[in-house]
C-alpha cells in the first residue's frame, strides 16, 4: 500500500479500514462503525476558496473528550518569549547546542532561540532548536500557535500524527499543521535540528512569475501520509502550546485514533534534494529569494511573514562575478542554519546544527577567508556539492531569547569574521 499521496495542498481522501470514510457528505447522521466526524480548520471558514484549508477526520473518540489543561512545567525554555530586552542589533552565531544531560524527548528538548510577531494576533514565527534522545512514548504534542516546520540536521525522525505517519531524515523537512497532535520517534536513538513555528498565514509554494510553470520546489514532490491509526486504551499525555505557553492534560486513549480523513489540511514532507534550483547563467549573484521553498505571505505583497529558503548543491557559472553571497544590509531579518556540509559564504565556524542571526539592516556577508578565496578564484564552472544551508527570512525583526544569548554556544567573537578587511586603494 502507498504510504504517501503526492502533491502540495491537494484534496486527499484516505481510509485505513475500507468503508471508514463517509461518501457524499462530511457529517452523515450515522458515521461508519460509530466513528466521530470532526472538522479541523486551518483557515477561517470564510477564507477565499484558493486559500481555504480544512480536513474532515473520522475517529474512535472525539478530540473534544479530555479533562482541563493545566500548566506544563517540565520545559521552561520552549515558549514565545520573553525575548531579550532590548533586542540587540548584533550579528549572532551559535555552535550546535550540546545535548542536555540525561534523556529528553523531542518535546522536552525544544528550546526557543528567537521569535517575532504576536502569537495571539497570528503574526510572526518562533524559532526553536531540538536535540532529542528518547521517543515520545504515550505522549503527544500540538501547537495551537502555528504550524511546525521541522528541519532535522542529525538523525531520522518518525512523526506519528493524527492524519498518518511521516518519516524524515536530514535534508528532508516536515510540516505539521497547527493543532494537529503528533509524537516523534527516533530510529537512530537521537535527532537534532530546527523548528520554525509559523504563527502567520499557512506556508505555500511561491509564485513562479517569469520562471514559468515548473521549477523550485515542484508540487508533486510534497508528500502527505495516508490515514494510519492505533486503538490503544491507556493513559496518553497531551501537551499543547497555546498562546505562547505549554499546557498538559491526560487522555485515557491514544489520540492517534483517526481511521479516515479527507481534505486539504494535512501534514506533509518534502525532500530538499529534489529542489530544482534556478540560478544565473550569465553574471551576478541573484537575490536568495530565487531559492525559496515555501513562503508564508503577510498582508504586504511580496513581503513575507516567513520565507523558507535553501542553499542547495548547484553549478556556479557566473562570469566576471563575485560568486558567493555579497555584502549586504537587508530590511528583512535572516536566521540561518546548516543541515549538511559547508556554506559558501562562511569558510569556517558555521557548523552543521549551528545557527546565525543577521537582523534588519545589520551588515553581513562573506567572512574574510571566503571573500579572499572568491576574488582570487579561477571562474571556471564549479559545482558546489556537499552543502545544504537554509534561511528563515522574516519581515519582522527576529528577537533572540535571553536564554539563547546566555548559552555557552553563543559565540562572543562572531564579529571577528568581518575584521581585517584591507582598505580599498584609491587612485592617487
Ligand atoms: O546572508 C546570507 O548568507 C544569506 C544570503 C545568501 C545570498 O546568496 C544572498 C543574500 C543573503 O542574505
Ligand atoms: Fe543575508
Amino acid at each position: 500500500m502507498r504510504a504517501y499521496n503526492p502533491g502540495f495542498g491537494n484534496h486527499v481522501s484516505t481510509e485505513a479500514i475500507a468503508g471508514a470514510l463517509p461518501l457524499g457528505r462530511n457529517s452523515p447522521q450515522k458515521v461508519p462503525f460509530g466513528l466521530y466526524a470532526e472538522q479541523l480548520s486551518g483557515t477561517a471558514f470564510t477564507a477565499p476558496r484558493s486559500e481555504n484549508r480544512r480536513s474532515w477526520l473520522y475517529r474512535i473518540r472525539p478530540a473534544a473528550s479530555h479533562r482541563p489543561f493545566s500548566v506544563y512545567d517540565r520545559n521552561a525554555h520552549f515558549n514565545a518569549g520573553p525575548f531579550a530586552n532590548p533586542t540587540p542589533p548584533n550579528r549572532l552565531r551559535w555552535d550546535p547546542l550540546k545535548p542536555a544531560d540525561g534523556s529528553s524527548d523531542f518535546l522536552d528538548s525544544l528550546v526557543t532561540i528567537a521569535g517575532n510577531g504576536d502569537v495571539q494576533a497570528g503574526t510572526g514565527i518562533g524559532i526553536h532548536l531540538f536535540s532529542a534522545n528518547r521517543d515520545m512514548e504515550h505522549r503527544a504534542f500540538s501547537s495551537s500557535d502555528g504550524e511546525m516546520l521541522i528541519v532535522p540536521a542529525f538523525g531520522r525522525m518518525v512523526i506519528r500524527t493524527e492524519l498518518g505517519v511521516i518519516e524524515i531524515e536530514p535534508q528532508q523537512i516536515a510540516v505539521i499543521p497547527r493543532g494537529v497532535r503528533f509524537s516523534v520517534f527516533l530510529p537512530d536513538g537521537l535527532a537534532s535540528g530546527y523548528v520554525c513555528e509559523n504563527h502567520g498565514a499557512l506556508l505555500r509554494l511561491p509564485d513562479l512569475g517569469p520562471i514559468g510553470s515548473n521549477g523550485l520546489a515542484n508540487p508533486r514532490d510534497f508528500e502527505t501520509p495516508v490515514a494510519a491509526f492505533e486503538d490503544i486504551d491507556a493513559p496518553f499525555e497531551i501537551v499543547q502550546k497555546f498562546s505562547g505557553r505549554l499546557w498538559t492534560t491526560t487522555l485515557d486513549h491514544s489520540p492517534f485514533d483517526v481511521l479516515a480523513w479527507h481534505g486539504n489540511l494535512a501534514p506533509y514532507r518534502y525532500d530538499l534534494r529534489r529542489y530544482n534550483s534556478i540560478n544565473t547563467v550569465s553574471y551576478d549573484h541573484p537575490d536568495p529569494s530565487i531559492f525559496t521553498v515555501l513562503t508564508s505571505p503577510s498582508d504586504t505583497p511580496g513581503t513575507a511573514n516567513i520565507d523558507f529558503v535553501i542553499f542547495p548543491p548547484r553549478w556556479m557559472v557566473a562570469d566576471d562575478t563575485f560568486r558567493p553571497p555579497w555584502f549586504h544590509r537587508n530590511i528583512m531579518s535572516e536566521f540561518m542554519g546548516l543541515i549538511h556540509g559547508a556554506y559558501d559564504a562562511k569558510e569556517g565556524g558555521f557548523l552543521p546544527g549551528g545557527a546565525s542571526l543577521h537582523n534588519c539592516m545589520n551588515g553581513h556577508g562573506p567572512d574574510k577567508a571566503s571573500y579572499e578565496k572568491a576574488i582570487a578564484a579561477d571562474l571556471k564552472p564549479l559545482k558546489i556539492e556537499e552543502t545544504m544551508a537554509f534561511m528563515f527570512e522574516s519581515r519582522f525583526v527576529i528577537c533572540p531569547t535571553a536564554y539563547a544569548l546566555g548559552l555557552p554556544e553563543c559565540k562572543s567573537d562572531y564579529d571577528e569574521v568581518w575584521s581585517g578587511f584591507t582598505k580599498a586603494e584609491l587612485p592617487r
